[in-house]
């Protein structure tokens, strides 16, 4: 029985494991494989994932559109010789893969028979003005979508839902739209049941080069943060910041694993779960615009987070 993929792809922080988590925690029995992919040297979306999912294999450093391209279709088919096979199988891109070289990808003849693509979901983030869709990049997420995915709905003004929906119409974009409050989606939109017919293979334009547009730095720390100085310290990031995200112990609540969250200018701190094995303390990933923020200028600003800093 071939084992149908849903890719979730959208533009970096507009809410992909949200819902992939909400997907997992509501497996109902179903056995769900997850590919997750993040830009930076630290996974830190495995590792928020790895709690719902014991089927959770984590590409980091590099991009499943580009560098890691190999790394994906090796992934699939190992995930292929698991027993019991999976019933499903999601891949989360990183928010700054074009889907589109996925996509072509996934056509590969022997993957599209074994792990044929059933379903591509975009994310968009609701709070984001609708200028947003004009950006490259953001475009050929959407192109690809079957289903188009509106987050924070319950942070965005009154009417951003449906200026977002227009904004989509005026792109032209063939995929229906659906409200995804806290990760929210009928899992029979993702998978639709009666699966043995086989997905028609996609078609889509030829390879453009990859654009270098985002770089990641990683700041890691054997030492709790302190809070207060942790939000000066995002403060004065804030406006190079495309997206950050860690875990780490604080100061002001030791033993705890904390998930810290900046996307779209907002930043959010929520307990987390135990921290993995071995892994360090303190661990951001920073996602900037290429030439926005130095290594040198991070860890300066960051060291002051820390006792001794
Ligand atoms: N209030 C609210 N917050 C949301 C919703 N969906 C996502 N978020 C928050 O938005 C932030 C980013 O969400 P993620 O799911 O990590 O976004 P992502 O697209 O996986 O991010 P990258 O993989 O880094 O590109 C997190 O702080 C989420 O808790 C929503 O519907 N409502």
């Amino acid at each position: 029985m071939p084992v149908p993929v849903l890719l979730v792809t959208g533009f970096l922080g507009a809410g992909k494991t949200t819902i992939v988590n909400h997907l997992l925690a509501h497996a109902q029995g179903r056995r769900i494989a997850a590919v997750v992919n993040d830009f930076g040297a630290i996974n830190i979306d495995a590792e928020l994932i790895a709690g719902a999912s014991d089927g959770v294999v984590s590409l980091a450093n590099g991009c499943i559109c580009c560098s890691l391209e190999g790394d994906l279709l090796r992934t699939l088919s190992t995930l292929l010789r698991r027993n019991p096979k999976p019933d499903y199988i999601v891949i989360e891109t990183s928010g700054v893969a074009d889907p589109a070289d996925i996509v072509r990808n996934l056509m590969d003849p022997v993957i599209l028979r074994e792990a044929p693509l059933e379903t591509v979901l975009c994310v968009l983030d609701a709070t984001a003005p609708p200028a947003a869709l004009d950006d490259a990049l953001q475009r050929s997420q959407l192109r690809v979508a079957d289903i188009v995915a509106l987050s924070k709905l319950d942070l965005a003004e009154e009417g951003a839902g449906a200026r977002m929906r227009q904004a989509i119409r005026a792109q032209r974009v063939p995929a229906g739209v659906v409200d995804a409050h806290h990760g929210e989606i009928p899992p029979a939109l993702l998978f639709p049941a009666g699966a043995d017919r086989a997905p028609a293979p996609r078609e889509v334009g030829p390879k453009r080069p990859a654009e270098e547009r985002f770089e990641t730095l990683s700041w890691t720390s054997d030492k709790p943060v302190s809070l207060p100085r942790l939000q000066r310290a995002i403060n004065r990031l804030a406006p190079k910041l495309a997206r950050a995200k860690g875990l780490f112990e604080t100061l002001e609540q030791p033993g705890r694993q904390m998930v810290f969250q900046f996307a779209a200018g907002r930043a959010t701190l929520a307990p987390g779960d135990a921290p993995a094995p071995g892994a360090a303390r303190s661990r951001i990933v920073f996602i900037a615009e290429l030439g926005m923020l130095s290594r040198a200028e991070l860890d300066e600003i960051m060291k002051t987070c820390v006792a001794g800093g």
